[in-house]
Parts: C-alpha cells; structure tokens; sequence
C-alpha cells in the first residue's frame, strides 16, 4: 500500500453551515492520516443570490467558482463539494481528485402539520428549491387528483428554509435528506420519498473534492478518502447529465444503486412549463470500473433524448 507523505493542506470552503461541516469532516479524515489543515472560508455568487431561483440565474457552478479562483491562485489547495452542485464538465486545468461514501441521497420531506402529499389540506403550498423536485412532485400530485397544491421556490441554506417553514410560509418542504443528517436535523424529517416517488438528483448526498489536476501530490493524498462503490455511482447519474448538456439547473433526475455486483440507473427528466407527463428511463449493466458507469449513464441519456428530454434552450 502506498503511503503519502503527511503535507500542509489549505480548505476552501463555503461558509454555509453545511458547507462548513463537510470541510472539517474532510479535515478530520486528513488530519487521521497526519496531515495538516487549514480551512478558508469564502462566500459564492450562489450564497449572495437569494431572492432568485438558481435556475434563472442560469449560471453553472454559482458555489464552485470562488473556489476554483483560489485554488488557481494557490491560496487554497483543495476544494469539497456537494457533487451536485459541481458542473459536469470542470473547467480547463480542474480534475475531480475524489468522490467520498454517500450520506442518504434521498429527498426529505419536512413539516410540522401534514405527513406527506396525500395529508395537505386544499391549495396547500409547497416549497422547494430546484426544477427536478418541482416536475417531480407535479408528476406526484397530478396522480393523486391533487391539481390544487401550490409549489413555491423555496431558497436559501437549510436554515433559511427550516425558518420559512416555521414561519408559516409553506406547508411542507422538500430538501435533500443529506443535508439535514449531516446537520443534526434529521428529526426534522417527516418522510423520505424513495427514489420510486422522488428520484434523486445526479450526485446527491455524495462529497467531491477537487484539485488542481497538475496537483499530483494531492490527489495521492486524498486516495484513501474515495469510495469506489459511490464513485462508479455518481459517475454514470453525472453522465446522464453531462450528455443531456446539463446543470443542476436542468429537470433532470439521475440515480444509481447496485443490486449486488450490477449497477441499476434510472432517470427522470420533466417539461418544466407543459403538462407532458414525466419521461423515464433505464437500464441494469454489470460496472466494474469508471468508463462502463459511463457508458450505463450515456444509454439512459439517449432513451431520455429519443423520449423528448433536451437541455434548456436558453443555456449557453
Ligand atoms: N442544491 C443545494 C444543495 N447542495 C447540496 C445539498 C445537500 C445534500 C447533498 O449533499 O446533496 C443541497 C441542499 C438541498 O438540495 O436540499
């Protein structure tokens, strides 16, 4: 077994709470290893932007950028992401050193009064932040009859939402689960909607930690933090995305689960302005190493194109 070098290791970081906890989780995982670290605190475009739905920002990569500028410049080393918020394409000169074990990737459902979608009293609001949940949970209240229930964009860190919430302006909010668990929120969490009721997005709840990709000593360093088993996962449900042009600006939803040595992916992808029901896709392929994840996520992609899914017209 190779052994790295214990080195001196800058975080940036984003200064949201969550942001914060899964740096120092990563610290913690280094310094095990006898490394040093230091965590930067920075603040995003994503973070100023408040009082818009991240999709009509339109930007990629609104939490990832300052931090790419810093490691650019060296005044940090390596970067942790939520994987879904990473663009799936990095810039020139960035590489992905690692993706790390999977927190739950499900979807959460939170609220004081009503528990689930059947419970909400009539015109109900609902919250949350993202074009994949809102298709999806069309596509659910459209089966249950329940064409009254309002869906309200919901923005802001997790504590921004929970306050919301309490404060009485939705009914209900859909968040990721991981966010919560990894907060010490989870007894906030009413339901969980399995992947059958709310598919995930692509990477949700797994962490990334990029790099400069000339950083060789680094992604040494971080080797023993990757979990293969969710990095072959996250692979093919990034694909999906990739080769649908995609941000997780898109209504797309892609997620993968082994059923013993083979890898299954599903996809979801929703008009977000018609009343065309939702498209799905899938497919089942024994994945031993990154280009077959690939390859399982190319082939969903293509079902979910022959079945209508584009990118958004307006992206450049
Ligand atoms: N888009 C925001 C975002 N990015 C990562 C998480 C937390 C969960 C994760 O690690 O996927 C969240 C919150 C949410 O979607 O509710």
């Amino acid at each position: 077994m190779s052994q790295s070098t214990p080195q001196a290791i800058t975080i940036a970081t984003r200064e949201s709470r969550l942001a914060l906890w899964q740096a120092e989780h990563v610290k913690a995982l280094l310094e095990a290893r006898g490394h040093r670290v230091t965590l930067l605190g920075m603040t995003t475009l994503g973070d100023q932007i408040l009082d818009r739905t991240l999709s009509k920002v339109g930007g990629k990569g609104l939490f990832v950028k300052e931090l790419e500028l810093a490691l650019e410049d060296g005044r940090a080393d390596i970067a942790v992401h939520s994987l879904k918020d990473v663009p799936m394409e990095l810039p020139p000169g960035f590489a992905l050193a690692c993706v790390m074990e999977r927190e739950d990737p499900r979807d959460a459902w939170v609220s004081p009064h009503c528990a689930g979608l059947a419970d909400l009293p009539p015109g109900a609001v609902v919250g949350t932040s993202s074009l994949r949940r809102v298709v999806l949970l069309r596509d659910a209240l459209r089966a249950l009859g329940r064409g009254d229930v309002r869906i309200e964009p919901l923005r802001g860190n997790l504590d921004t939402r929970l306050r919301k919430l309490d404060e009485g302006q939705y009914h209900a909010i859909v968040l990721a689960a991981a966010g919560l668990k990894r907060l010490g929120l989870g007894a906030r969490i009413r339901a969980i909607f399995e992947p059958e009721q709310s598919l995930p997005a692509a990477g949700q709840g797994a962490l990334g930690i990029e790099v400069r990709a000339d950083r060789h000593d680094l992604i040494e360093a971080l080797r023993p933090l990757a979990h293969q088993a969710t990095w072959l996962r996250v692979a093919a449900e990034r694909t999906v995305s990739r080769a649908l042009g995609g941000s997780c600006s898109m209504p797309l939803a892609a997620h993968a689960d082994w059923l013993g040595e083979r890898l299954r992916l599903r996809g979801a992808w929703g008009e977000p302005e018609g009343q065309a029901p939702l498209l799905r896709a899938e497919a089942v392929a024994e994945v031993a190493d990154l280009s077959a994840a690939e390859a399982l996520g190319a082939r969903v992609a293509e079902a979910l194109r022959a079945g209508g899914a584009h990118a958004p017209a307006q992206e450049a």
